[in-house]
């Protein structure tokens, strides 16, 4: 038995739904399948979530919501139309919207995400009833009926333990199941979501709990690309790639897989396919526990934009015991989560996300390092980009790392930070964010382009 999930891009149009049906019936081991909301149909259109999130924004401030529920219920139609399904369907939505809308806003973060997960609890309801009229045996199923418990994190919700025996059952229900993507339950039965693109988590959570022989994810690309696709020109695809490694770029920005989703896939040792629904002969790439170590030491290279370091030193700080745990505490009651703390005799940076602070947060955290440390120098440096290169083949091969500087100094790109060790299978560079591209790019030259001779 194999869990299927579509991302957005897969089930965005009648067109797409069409693929999506002839794929899941020539494999009848295709037995559960986990929808997105439909996604983008072409680059500069917009995703069913934002547009959600768009009317649930609007709503909080007691604005006008037509227009914006309007263009919501324009996506189903027009796949509805396409598919000449009943227009019951369209009503049904509706109806489902209307009452979401209206619903209580006294917390709002919980009405958020009951607005964002209507987006593929919908498009779940209609893939089924597609599925139906095209005459196989599919059911749509209420994640709060098959106990897809989770906690009660607004927009970061997680699996609870108790999750996965609740859905084991379902591997005995018949028929084709439809089980929407990228939210659950609480314990008290109030809506949750996981965070953004978080339909890959469903599916590997339903892969564990089913225990399924595969999980195939289907999306738009060939492949695992050893690059993201939009910053080198078609590059070298990834055949088979271990848990480790995709965690680490996924993490690190291949946008293909949502991080957290390899976990629960992993943890119950099924391998887990990344196929195109655009070109479903076309092998894809393959995530397993091991692999052959064929590729060199590099397997892929994922950058991302927005960090921030903060830079403290302070003379004799190796002797100072209890100076990071303390500098962390700051950050920590500040409730925010750090990435890498590169390290020196007298100096240490914290490298952040700088989404998640203003200004003023900024001055605030500056302030009590100076005061409550005495540290000399405290500075933060903006914009920049993590990159990180990934291959389980690094630790068996000498000199990667002067390779990849090397790489970038060719190109006159300087590094900011380096940090390399704590992960057996990964090296972090940072680089100002004006310089990734020529960054990942001159890296991919490096490690990816055969030299002629
Ligand atoms: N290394 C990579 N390999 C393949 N795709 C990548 C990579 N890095 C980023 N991507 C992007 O991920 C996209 C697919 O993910 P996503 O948009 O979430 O798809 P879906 O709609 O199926 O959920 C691709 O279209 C591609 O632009
Ligand atoms: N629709 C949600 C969840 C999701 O997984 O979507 P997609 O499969 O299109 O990335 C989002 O946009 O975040």
């Amino acid at each position: 038995m194999k869990v299927v999930k579509f991302g957005g891009s897969s089930l965005a149009s009648g067109a797409q739904l069409k693929k999506v049906f002839n794929i899941v019936v020539s494999d009848p081991e295709r037995k559960v399948v986990v929808v997105s909301a439909p996604g983008k149909r072409f680059a500069e259109d917009i995703k069913v979530t934002d547009l959600l999130i768009e009317c649930a924004e609007k709503s909080l401030k007691n604005e006008k919501t037509d227009q914006a529920l309007e263009a919501v219920i324009a996506r189903y139609q027009d796949i509805a139309e396409e598919l000449s399904l009943p227009g019951e369907i369209i009503q049904e939505i509706r109806l489902d919207l209307t009452e979401r809308l209206n619903g209580d806003k006294s917390k709002p973060d919980r009405y958020m995400d009951r607005m964002k997960a209507s987006g593929e609890d919908n498009h779940a309801k209609l893939v089924a009833a597609f599925f139906r009229k095209m005459g196989v045996e599919a059911h749509y199923i209420d994640p709060k009926e098959a106990g897809l418990i989770v906690s009660d994190e607004p927009g970061n919700a997680q699996a609870l333990p108790e999750a996965y025996e609740s859905l084991s059952s379902l591997r005995w229900r018949s028929g084709i199941l439809v089980f929407p993507g990228f939210f659950g339950y609480s314990k008290a039965g109030d809506v949750y979501t996981f965070s953004r693109s978080g339909s890959d988590i469903t599916g590997s959570i339903l892969a564990n709990a089913l225990k399924a022989e595969l999980y195939e994810n289907f999306t738009d690309v060939d492949a695992v690309y050893s690059v993201n696709p939009s910053i080198v020109e078609k590059p070298k695809e990834i055949k088979v790639i271990t848990y480790r490694e995709m965690r680490e770029l996924s993490y690190a920005g291949f946008s293909v897989l949502h991080d957290e989703a390899l976990v629960p896939a992993f943890r119950a040792g099924i391998p887990v396919q990344i196929k195109n629904t655009n070109n479903p002969s076309a092998q894809g790439t393959k995530i397993v526990a091991e692999r052959n170590n064929t590729n060199g030491p590099v397997i892929g290279i994922a950058s991302d934009k927005g960090f921030c370091s903060i830079y403290v030193s302070k003379y004799l700080m190796n002797r100072e015991i209890g100076f990071g745990r303390k500098l962390l505490g700051i950050l920590e009651d500040f409730g925010l989560s750090y990435e890498h703390t590169p390290s020196g005799i007298d100096d240490i940076s914290v490298i952040l996300r700088e989404n998640q602070f203003d200004k003023e947060m900024e001055e605030q955290i500056i302030d009590r390092i100076k005061t409550e440390l005495h540290a000399d120098q405290v500075l933060i440096q903006h914009k920049l980009a993590l990159i990180m290169v990934v291959g389980e083949g690094m630790r068996h091969n000498i000199g990667t790392m002067a390779r990849a500087s090397k790489a970038l100094a060719k190109v006159n790109v300087n590094i900011e930070m380096i940090n390399q060790g704590s992960s057996e299978v990964s090296m972090m560079f940072g680089v100002k964010e004006i310089d990734e591209k020529k960054a990942v790019q001159a890296l991919y030259n490096e490690f990816f382009v055969p030299v002629m001779v």
